[in-house]
């Protein structure tokens, strides 16, 4: 069965990304959030990306609109899954919020809906395992920013099926990404090596070793870097990047993914980076 429509459940900076790419590849999208603001919010960000897009002439205003044409949103979890071919999850990267939309999507859809996890850590074996799909779920991991990075981390979860994760390999690249399968381990493998990287260069700033602009020039400067690691964590958001520590420290029980005290001080603070206005830097 070929993949039609699509539903993607969560309209944040990674929802309302996949939300696009699969709509300028023609599929016919369901943008779903629990509240109508942030589903506006995620659609917004969309229209001024397309924009965007038009005025360097990438895209015609025609484009723009057939484009947005096929998205509708909704906050009625129903809606988004009595339709699809398949779900991609990106909700918050918390196991407790993530099983109770899976275990919801698995009553609502339709039998041969695929339900894809945009997790960036926690494992999928645990996720499908709240569903009588396991094999119809799988990790589609997808980079931030969306609209422009290239790869797809796809994660087989231990009964995930070879037709699934064909049918998914095919729809990452026809939304002109480059799939790579990796295996279900905590933070697969982009944060496995990322994420520890981050935190060190928190624990850099912690132990008063150089400013968190120092840190940045030295990975830009002398490792082309196209983003310091803090400016980097600030743009993940530092909530995320503090569960996926989490996932790692836990799954693999080993210190060497301890969080830094610093990463969990700012988000007890609020301070998630650049969704919240303030991070390792302010945003105005
Ligand atoms: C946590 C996880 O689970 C996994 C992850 O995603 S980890 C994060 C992975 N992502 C990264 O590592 C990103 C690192 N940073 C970069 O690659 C670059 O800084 C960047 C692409 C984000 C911006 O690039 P830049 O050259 O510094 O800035 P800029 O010139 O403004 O942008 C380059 C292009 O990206 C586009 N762009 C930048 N931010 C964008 C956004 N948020 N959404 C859509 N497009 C965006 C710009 O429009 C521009 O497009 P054109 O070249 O087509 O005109
Ligand atoms: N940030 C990144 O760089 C990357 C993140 N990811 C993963 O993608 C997922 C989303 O991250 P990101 O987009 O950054 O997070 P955001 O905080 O930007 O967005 C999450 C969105 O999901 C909404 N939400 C929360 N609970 C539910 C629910 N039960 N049903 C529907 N929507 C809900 C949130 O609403 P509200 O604000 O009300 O809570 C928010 O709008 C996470 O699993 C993350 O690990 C993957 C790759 C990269």
């Amino acid at each position: 069965m070929s993949i039609q429509n699509v539903s993607v459940i969560g309209a944040g900076q990674m929802g309302s990304g996949i939300a696009q790419v699969c709509a300028q590849a023609g599929f016919q999208v369901v943008l779903h959030d629990i509240e109508e603001p942030y589903v506006q919010k995620g659609l917004q960000a969309i229209t001024r990306n397309l924009a965007r897009n038009v005025e360097k002439g990438r895209l015609t205003e025609e484009d723009k609109t057939d484009i947005l044409s096929r998205i509708t949103t909704t906050t009625q979890l129903e809606t988004a899954g009595q339709q699809a071919d398949i779900v991609i999850e990106a909700i918050l990267e918390k196991m407790e919020a993530k099983e109770s939309v899976f275990s919801q999507l698995d009553q609502i859809c339709p039998a041969h809906t695929i339900l894809a996890s945009n997790t960036s850590s926690l494992p999928i074996t645990e996720i499908a395992a709240v569903t009588n799909r396991a094999e119809q779920v799988i990790g589609m991991h997808f980079m931030n920013p969306v609209p422009v990075m290239k790869l797809v981390e796809i994660i087989r979860g231990l009964a995930t099926s070879d037709e699934v994760f064909a049918q998914v390999k095919d729809m990452a690249e026809q939304l002109q990404k480059t799939a790579v399968e990796v295996n279900d381990f905590p933070g697969f493998v982009s944060n496995r090596i990322l994420m520890p990287m981050i935190n060190e260069a928190i624990y850099t700033v912690y132990e008063g070793v150089a400013t968190p602009a120092a840190i940045d020039d030295v990975m830009k400067l002398g490792m082309n870097h196209p983003m310091g690691p803090l400016t980097l964590a600030d743009f993940i958001g530092l909530d995320t990047c503090l569960s996926i520590m989490e996932t790692l420290y836990e799954g693999f029980g080993d210190s060497k993914y301890r969080p830094c005290p610093l990463l969990r001080k700012y988000v007890k603070a609020g301070w998630l980076g650049k969704k919240s206005g303030r991070g390792f830097y302010q945003y105005t």
